[in-house]
This record gives C-alpha cells, sequence and structure tokens, in this order.
C-alpha cells in the first residue's frame, strides 16, 4: 500500500533522515520507534507531504505522492498535539474535514462522538485525552486508508490509552485500515503492532515483524551453583545479559535460542526459567545500549 523508497530529509542543511526505505501493508499495524530527536515525527510529516523530500520518493499504490496529491486523501496525518485547532468548534472541524476529505463520514463521526460521550462543543475547552480522541475520530471518519498516528496515547490516562488503543485496534480489524504509529510506549505498541521500523541516527537501523522477533528472541532467568555465569555464556555473540541481581542473571537469547538453551541447560544450572520478553528487551538488545527511547 504505502512504499517509501531512499527517503531522505534535511533541516538546515542538515541531514535529518538518510536513505529511509520501508513499505506497509493493507490492514497491517506498524510502529515507528527511536530516540527522541532521531526523527519520527519530521518522517512522518514527510510521508503525507508536509514536508518537501529533499530525495526519494513515497508511494502510495505506486503513486508517487508529489506527482499525485490526490492519494493524499487516502492518508491522515494525527499530530501529536493538535492546539492549532483551539479555536474551533467540533462543527467547524468537521466542516473543515468535509471540505478537505471528500469521502468524510459525518454521519459515522457523529456516532463516533456519542460512543466516547464527547461533548459538541469547542475544542479550547476539550481536555488533553478528550482532544485525543477527537482527534483520532476525525481520522478515522476521513475514511482514509493509512492512518499516521504521531504519539496517540502521550499524556493520557490508563483508561483512555486503552478505549484508544482498542478502538484503533476494532477499526483495523473491520477493513482493511493500516496505521503507522510512532510511540515511545513500547508496552502499548507491542501489543498492537504486527511490524517494528526502529530507527537511529536519522537511518532505519531494523523493519521487524513481531512474530518473527518472538521466535528469535527467549528471555531466560538462570543461576548457577558457583555463582557466576559460566564464560562461554559472558562472551557468547548471541547472549545478552540484562541484569544480575546476586546469582540471578536475566538474559535474553538471540538467534538459534533452543540450542543455546540446550547448551545452558547442560551446565546443571539451579534454576532456568523463560520468562515474558518484552519489545523493550529486543530493542534494548538490538540496540547493544540503553539506546531506544
Ligand atoms: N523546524 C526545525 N528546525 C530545526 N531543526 C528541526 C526542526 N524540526 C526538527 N528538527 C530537528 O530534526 C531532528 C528530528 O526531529 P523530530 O521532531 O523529527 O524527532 P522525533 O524523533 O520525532 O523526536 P521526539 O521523539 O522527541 O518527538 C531533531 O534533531 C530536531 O531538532
Amino acid at each position: 500500500m504505502l512504499n517509501v523508497q531512499n527517503l531522505t530529509k534535511r533541516i538546515e542543511n542538515e541531514p535529518v533522515l538518510q536513505n529511509i526505505s520501508f513499505s506497509i501493508g493493507e490492514g497491517s499495524i506498524v510502529g515507528l520507534i527511536g530516540r527522541n530527536g532521531v526523527g519520527k515525527t519530521t518522517l512522518l510529516r514527510s510521508l503525507v507531504g508536509i514536508l518537501d523530500l529533499d530525495e526519494g520518493e513515497v508511494l502510495f499504490e505506486g503513486k508517487n505522492i508529489a506527482l499525485y496529491p490526490e492519494v493524499k486523501m487516502a492518508m491522515v496525518y494525527v499530530p501529536d498535539s493538535s492546539s492549532t485547532f483551539n479555536g474551533y468548534s467540533v462543527k467547524e472541524l468537521v466542516a473543515l474535514y468535509e471540505s478537505i476529505y471528500s469521502d468524510f463520514d459525518t454521519e459515522y463521526f457523529y456516532q463516533l462522538l456519542d460512543r466516547f460521550t464527547l461533548p459538541n462543543r469547542k475544542v479550547r475547552t476539550f481536555s488533553r485525552g478528550m482532544k485525543a480522541l477527537l482527534f483520532i475520530i476525525l481520522a478515522i471518519s476521513t475514511r482514509a486508508r493509512l492512518i499516521i498516528l504521531d504519539e496517540p496515547t502521550n499524556g493520557l490516562d490508563a483508561i483512555v490509552k486503552r478505549q484508544i488503543l482498542q478502538f484503533l485496534l476494532e477499526e483495523v480489524s473491520e477493513s482493511q485500515l493500516s496505521l503507522l504509529i510512532s510511540s515511545h510506549h513500547l508496552d502499548e505498541l507491542e501489543k498492537i503492532a504486527d511490524t517494528i521500523i526502529m530507527l537511529k541516527e536519522g537511518k532505519v537501523e531494523s523493519v521487524v515483524s513481531m512474530d518473527e522477533a518472538r521466535l528469535h528472541y527467549k528471555k531466560m532467568q538462570v543461576v548457577f551453583k558457583e555463582g557466576g555465569l559460566p564464560q562461554e555464556f559472558i562472551s557468547h555473540s548471541n547472549i545478552e545479559v540484562l541484569s544480575q541481581i546476586g546469582r540471578v542473571h536475566t538474559i535474553l537469547i538471540k538467534g538459534n535460542t533452543e540450542g543455546i538453551v540446550e547448551q545452558l541447560t547442560a551446565y546443571q544450572p539451579l534454576l532456568i526459567e523463560e520468562l515474558p520478553m518484552s519489545l523493550e528487551d529486543m530493542f534494548v538488545s538490538a540496540l547493544g545500549g540503553d539506546d531506544i527511547v
């Protein structure tokens, strides 16, 4: 559906994004992660044409968005703070969206407004959570095929977060809608994303499907009689020691996980137990340090 090819973006002559390539398929939920300032927002804004590219192309269903601006109607961007619309009422926002998006579904919008018990009044009077929900509802009502969300759950309480994520999941499962979500909340992304794109130093560090990642990583807790982790595992390139408390080592195994577990077991540890693994574990390990959020 969306193909990004060798996208490069410079700001004030500094390369912020370099040679970014990835694609997003129909009905998929893609998480975009990386450290503060790595260029996530710049990338999202470049994808929808708010920023011009210096090099590369963004193709939506094979059509370059710079040459066919009408395909942008099928993509909607939800920025992380929508304070610019504070002066609008809900009704005025609806009129604005109707004028921009020819397929805007006004009836569905008001149904959703009702469902989430949002008031029909000036946006200025909305709390942060209400505003976040409102702009997601507006985006969904455009009937766009790709929704690009920048930090959609930033600063929201646990209940609103859950409401938003649940709602987005419902929408994806009911249609062939795709989502690209930038977030520092890896725990949330892990619950909904099927693919994760990680940016590092302005480049794509990795594009990993969550299923694949789960197959290739294992988190284990091990305790050995002699106390320490045997030397061959300390220097093993496929083992990362995540923590050590006394004799208890928590390790992350990459690659041939079964083979390494067998080798560990051969040392007859006092305890060897698999732990649930998080997206954060995987990517902290992939970056070789606490380099992720
Ligand atoms: N208008 C601008 N003028 C100058 N530099 C900018 C501008 N916009 C972005 N940058 C720079 O581009 C880089 C990427 O910024 P961007 O906001 O895309 O990062 P981000 O990954 O979204 O960060 P965060 O996670 O903190 O939201 C940063 O170094 C930032 O300082």
